[in-house]
């Protein structure tokens, strides 16, 4: 049967960047994304912002919401402290075999704990079965229905400290409206809007930057 998109992201990963050179395979990914096939990851003009964002936080502690291909957990793991790390969330086991692949090529497995299933389960997991007290930093780039959902889990869960930043792709495009909203008119949330473009499009699109303020 006919390779599937992100295993073909794979072989070129494997053909074309350097083993344990964490930038060379995020160039190849958005070098093949944009010239042979479109692919959903965060990508180049908006990954830009999130290692701004990341690089500011320096989490010690950072959650992902949605691995697919591990194209942002290598944006994010690259930039970490010695001795943080991130969880990296991904339903599908289809991707997240091809995402822990990526993540290991570059170099990065002891940075990234990839974690099999739904968020909506592993969250409330995270304290008792993951040691964290709370996050540091989260980016947000799941089904963009679970954005606000999991947010409020987040808050339930007591994951979020005064400072923890939430950093959310799609807010424009495809788009999550009740997630913006409610961090926008929350009290609890200083939200800010980076304007940027769907990856490797010319379409808009952003990222939303939410400070929980306690
Ligand atoms: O739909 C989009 N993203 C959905 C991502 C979903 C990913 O999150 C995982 N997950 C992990 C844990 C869960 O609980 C649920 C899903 C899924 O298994 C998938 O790997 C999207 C779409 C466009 N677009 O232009 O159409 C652009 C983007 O940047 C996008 O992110
Ligand atoms: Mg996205």
């Amino acid at each position: 049967t006919r390779s599937t998109r992100p295993q073909r992201l794979l072989t070129h990963v494997k053909q074309r960047a350097r083993r344990g050179d964490a930038q060379s395979v995020i160039t190849t990914i958005d070098d093949y994304c944009r010239a042979r096939e479109w692919a959903m990851n965060v990508g180049d003009e908006k990954g830009s912002i999130l290692d701004q964002v990341v690089c500011e936080v320096s989490p010690d502690v950072a959650l992902e919401l949605g691995t697919y291909c591990g194209y942002s957990s290598v944006r994010i793991a690259r930039l970490l402290p010695p001795g943080a790390r991130l969880l990296t969330v991904e339903f599908n086991h289809d991707y997240a075999t091809i995402a822990r692949e990526v993540i290991d090529w570059a170099g990065l497995q002891d940075r990234v704990q990839l974690l099999e299933g739904a968020s909506g389960d592993l969250i409330p997991q995270l304290r008792q079965k993951h040691g964290i007290e709370t996050l540091d930093f989260i980016f947000l780039d799941h089904w963009k229905d679970r954005y606000l959902p999991d947010t409020r889990l987040l808050e339930d869960c007591s994951l979020l400290r005064r400072g923890t930043v939430l950093l959310a792709d799609n807010v424009i495009c495809p788009g999550t409206p009740d997630y913006l909203e409610y961090v926008r008119s929350s009290p609890r949330y200083q939200s800010q809007y980076f304007s940027s473009h769907l990856e490797y499009t010319r379409a808009e699109d952003g990222l939303e930057k939410s400070v929980f303020l306690g």
